[in-house]
């Protein structure tokens, strides 16, 4: 794969919309992990030192393509401009008055940051024409793209897309950098290679499974992934994070796995709450035996011990998704034992440890442990998965061409 990069680009006194993942978890207005605006600083800060007027594009959550303050970028601005050591300039729309008026006012070297794209119905669509109208609205406001959002790479959405094809454009710093290290796990894996899923986005996530079955020795399964396998097993799961019109296919990925010979792993005991929230009474449960009005929140202490075990003697792991509900302290343990079984064996030599996605990034913080503890920590889960499942990835196509 050949991707121009920065160096390829005239940026001088030009105006440069950057497609940056800036999908932070926030409490109200409050950012409670900055790791991904951090990760963007460095190429925004190249282009300024390079004389650019950079426009900063990207989403937060999911708006579904209306304007929702819950998910605006303005506190993702002040934070931007804080370690930027710079204003940041926040335009109140995506590309109308306000984004025009912000960026003809940019001089060189200054920082706009546009508000979430995902508040346009053209951003996500699926009908090309709409997503294609939308993206030259976009490219309008610039005169050079770079793509520099890793986590949003696997998405075929306008601003990671259709843009690049109507502007000169390059991958940002961030990108090339996340593309060197997944290589490395795409090509000469060493095994035993163990995958641990988890997180919310089961959908999503289920998707990569059947690809990933045929590329690794080891699939782990917690988090809110794992509810939706022990169902398909047959057992009750309360009121757990489910994925029902998935249960087919999650049956034969069980089979699969099991012609393959490779071990696909389930929780064996769950922290099984009567409610969702920090202080939930809860109780540890074999997860064949999850109460009806019960849903599980994490992994219980068996299992954490049954997954530290998988991955102990593992040469290569790629983790995506936290074991539980991080957030509330009393649903965190399973993570964390998970994160500190990729700790122990990044530090004895044995394994190249990879972790994916902005969760899952921002639990290794939370929990105070060390982030140089891993090979590699990604800012992207599912772009990183697509990636390891050998997918063509819309977002880095886009930047080939
Ligand atoms: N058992 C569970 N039930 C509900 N939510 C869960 C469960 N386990 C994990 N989660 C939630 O999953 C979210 C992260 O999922 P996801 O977005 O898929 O991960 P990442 O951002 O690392 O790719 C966290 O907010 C966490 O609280
Ligand atoms: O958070 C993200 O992905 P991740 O949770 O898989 O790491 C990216 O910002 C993409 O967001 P999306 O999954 O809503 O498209």
């Amino acid at each position: 794969m050949s991707m121009r990069t920065l160096d390829d680009l005239d940026v001088k006194g030009r105006r440069v919309l950057v497609r940056a993942d800036l999908n932070v978890p926030l409490e109200g207005e409050t950012i409670t992990d900055d790791g991904r605006i951090r990760a963007s600083v460095p190429t925004i800060k190249a282009l300024v030192g390079r004389g650019a007027k950079v426009v900063v594009c990207a989403h937060l959550g999911r708006p579904k393509g209306k304007a929702d303050p819950k998910y605006s970028l303005g506190p993702v601005a002040g934070r931007l401009g804080e370690l930027l050591g710079q204003d940041v300039a926040f335009a109140t729309d995506v590309v109308g008055d306000s984004a025009r008026s912000t960026v003809d006012k940019l001089q060189d070297g200054q920082v706009a940051l546009l508000e979430n794209l995902r508040y346009e119905p053209g951003e996500e669509s699926k009908d090309d024409a709409e997503r294609r109208a939308f993206a030259e609205k976009l490219a309008g406001l610039a005169e050079v793209y770079v793509g520099d959002g890793f986590g949003a790479v696997h998405r075929k959405h306008a601003s990671v897309y259709d843009v690049p094809r109507l502007l000169p454009h390059a991958a940002g710093g961030l990108v090339v950098a996340e593309v060197e290290v997944l290589k490395k796990l795409t090509e000469s894996p060493e095994r035993p290679y163990a995958v641990v899923l988890g997180g919310a986005k089961v959908s999503d996530k289920l998707g990569v499974i059947a690809n990933l079955l045929s590329k690794v020795d080891r699939l782990l399964i917690g988090g809110g992934m794992a509810y939706t396998f022990l169902k398909a097993q047959g057992h009750e799961v309360g009121r757990s994070l489910l994925q029902e019109d998935q249960l087919d296919q999650v049956r034969g990925f069980l089979a699969e796995a099991a012609e393959r010979g490779v071990e696909l792993v389930l929780p064996v005991d769950v922290l099984a709450a009567v409610t969702f929230a920090p202080d939930a009474e809860h109780d540890v449960v074999e997860s064949t035996a999850i109460p009806a009005d019960r849903e599980g929140l994490d992994i219980g202490p068996k299992t954490r011990e049954l997954f530290a075990s998988k991955l102990a003697d593992a040469g290569t792991v790629f983790w995506n998704g936290p074991m539980g509900v991080f957030e509330f302290d009393a649903f965190s343990g399973g993570t964390r034992a998970v994160a500190e079984a990729l700790i122990a064996r990044t530090a004895e030599g044995g394994a190249f440890t990879v972790v994916g996605g902005g969760d899952s990034a921002a639990a290794v913080r939370r929990l105070g442990l060390p982030e140089d503890g891993f090979s590699h920590i990604s800012t992207g889960g599912g772009a990183s998965l697509e990636y390891l499942e050998g997918k063509t990835l819309p977002g880095l196509a886009a930047l080939e061409d």
